[in-house]
């Protein structure tokens, strides 16, 4: 019994409940400071128009290409093979360097949940127009290749909840067991879901971008109460999308963790 359960802790001691959520925690940092750079421009609309793009042997949008064109590049560096990357792009080239041996934390059926058509609709549908002024400055860019930081930032949180699901149903295989079997999405979302988590994650994505978005000055009273961007509305990203989608994720990948 006692090897067993060294042999065990052996192959999971960098992932318990409270690491990631520490991981999910800092790329909250990452997510508001994306979020702040995209306000510097205005909507910029013409990124996201098929039609105004005109790019010889490619269809799509500015935004479509610059993210195309750099996940591809990414990829030749291995980037998706990282448990945590997932692509908005198909048809990507193969790694040209050697693997680095990702730990086998999570099961193999890990690999086929990629919700990234979902974010993409929710950013451009949904938050861009939240999160930005309407208008026009010419950074097409610059805008572009900010979205794609956001969306990258959203996708790598988001299914991050494989992570948090494998450590729950590692923590009580059991109770997991049960609804998987039963393939139960609703016992499944209960078992997972911690209320009073999601009120701090909340508060605290708030508090954060109060902190990182305010206006630093040299002079007494700084930050007017101008943030850069709006610190209920991260509060709100969280509640609506973010944590929604990530126990989707969780959901997803439980549904499957017997295969
Ligand atoms: O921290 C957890 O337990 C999670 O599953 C993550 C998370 C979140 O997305 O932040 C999702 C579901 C829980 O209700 C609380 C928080």
């Amino acid at each position: 019994k006692f090897m067993e359960k060294a042999a065990s802790n052996s192959t999971t001691n960098e992932w318990t409940l409270g690491t990631v959520r520490d991981s999910l925690i800092r790329q909250e940092d990452t997510i508001i400071f994306g979020l702040i750079e995209r306000a510097k421009f205005p909507m910029n609309s013409v990124v996201y128009d098929q039609s105004f793009a005109r790019i010889p042997g490619f269809g799509g949008s500015l935004v479509q290409y610059i993210v195309q064109e750099t996940e591809a590049l990414h990829a030749k560096l291995g980037r998706y093979e990282s448990p945590e990357e997932h692509p908005f792009s198909d048809n990507l080239p193969p790694s040209l360097i050697r693997s680095h041996n990702y730990s086998q934390f999570l099961h193999p059926a890990a690999n086929n949940i990629n919700i990234n058509k979902k974010i993409w609709d929710i950013y451009f549908n949904q938050l861009l127009p939240l999160f930005t002024v309407e208008g026009e400055d010419g950074n097409y860019a610059s805008t572009a290749a900010s979205d794609l930081e956001c969306l990258q930032a959203l996708s790598r949180r988001i299914h991050y909840g494989k992570f948090v699901a494998e450590v729950k149903y590692r923590d009580a295989p059991k109770d997991y067991g049960h609804a998987i079997q039963a393939q139960d999405r609703d016992a499944l979302m209960k078992l997972l879901t911690f209320k009073s988590v999601e009120e701090m994650v909340k508060k605290r994505v708030e508090k954060k971008a109060m902190l990182f978005g305010q206006e630093v000055s040299l002079e007494n009273g700084g930050s007017k109460g101008k943030y850069k961007v709006d610190p209920s509305l991260v509060s709100r990203l969280y509640g609506e999308w973010v944590m929604p989608l990530t126990k989707l994720v969780q959901v997803e990948y439980l549904l499957r963790r017997l295969d």
